[in-house]
């Protein structure tokens, strides 16, 4: 695509940054471009929480405290809006009585949207929407690397029987042979479990952890040293659950853990994911109800745009 084709985000000294709709970043909507390399895609279902329901209402959220960004990102030096065509495609209706059919919903409008080579960054909604997408990257690409920035597992099996739910999606995913569990793993565990169990069948699906205590023992440096070692060479889904933020960074969130990494270090890990074939992304779990001065909207905010400079800084390189 040739760069004077390329449409950006609306200049805030002609069009202020609180005219509605939102569209993330104030971002063009996919029906204003004639095509998009990235398309954000916001998915309001939460009808898979354990606790504090809410995440339905995260995409609007996000899209709301995102008004803020900027065109240029300095840490990376790149402008993630000028090197390739990112547009929001809107939301995805999904029915919130029936956990199948949502999922099913959600994974062929995900095929659908990257039917034409695009890759997409989802706002959630909660953690059970990352099997449909998955699934729909799986079609694309075969086995794929996860990389699960959370306070939990999320390898569970299943809750009041249920086996779709915000706490199984990567269990799921495993069963179905979705993921390469040789390069794949979580960041950012802490918090109690049901017992030490847990533990050990995540382990023996495969995942790699990265504790959210090491953080403060090896430093920022070390974990993006560690997820390269793991999981260069292939094609990479990043998942990033919230509330791996700190309360005191990510509030708006169903199931809060404390101890927690700060938005400093989450987004310099992500800042290290340049050089990584990452092939889509969600953010998940911001539950605006519990969030307070746009804290944890600011946060998945700026993930989001870390991400799309990171698919930036890779397309540059
Ligand atoms: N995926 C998130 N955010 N939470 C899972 C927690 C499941 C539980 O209640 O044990
Ligand atoms: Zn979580
Ligand atoms: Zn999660």
């Amino acid at each position: 695509m040739t760069a004077h084709l390329i449409r950006g985000p609306l200049d805030a000294s002609t069009t202020p940054r609180y005219t509605e709709p939102s569209t993330f970043a104030r971002l063009p909507r996919l029906d204003e471009v004639p095509s998009a390399a990235v398309k954000i895609i916001g998915i309001p279902f939460d009808s898979g929480v354990s606790y504090r329901p809410g995440a339905r209402f995260g995409p609007g959220h996000i899209r709301a405290s995102s008004k803020l960004l900027r065109p240029y990102n300095p840490a990376l030096d790149v402008a993630p809006f000028d090197v390739q065509q990112v547009a929001d495609a809107g939301d995805i209706a999904v029915n919130p009585f029936d956990i199948v059919e949502a999922l099913a919903t959600v994974e062929h409008a995900a095929t659908d949207l990257t039917s034409d080579g695009a890759r997409l960054l989802t706002l959630g909604g909660d953690h059970t929407l990352a099997l449909p997408l998955l699934r729909a990257v799986h079609k694309e690409r075969g086995k794929i690397a996860v990389l699960h920035f959370d306070a939990h597992l999320d390898t569970w099996d299943t809750y009041f029987g249920a086996p779709f739910t915000h706490g199984t999606p990567f269990r799921r995913a495993s069963e179905e042979g979705l993921i390469d569990m040789e390069r794949s793993m979580h960041v950012g565990i802490r918090g109690p479990l049901y017992g030490k169990a847990d533990l050990e069948a995540d382990g023996v699906l495969g995942f790699q952890i990265v504790r959210s205590d090491d953080y403060q023992f090896d430093g920022v440096r070390s974990i993006i040293e560690r997820i390269h070692r793991r999981m260069a060479g292939g094609p990479v889904y990043l998942s990033i659950d919230i509330d791996v933020l700190d309360p005191a960074h990510a509030p708006g969130t169903g199931t809060p853990e404390a101890g927690g990494m700060t938005s400093r270090e989450l987004l310099n890990t992500l800042r290290g994911l340049v050089g990584l074939d990452i092939v889509g992304a969600d953010i998940v779990e911001v539950a605006p109800a519990y969030d307070h001065a746009e804290i944890t909207g600011i946060a998945a905010a700026h993930v989001g745009y870390e991400l799309l400079s990171v698919l930036a800084a890779n397309r540059v390189s």
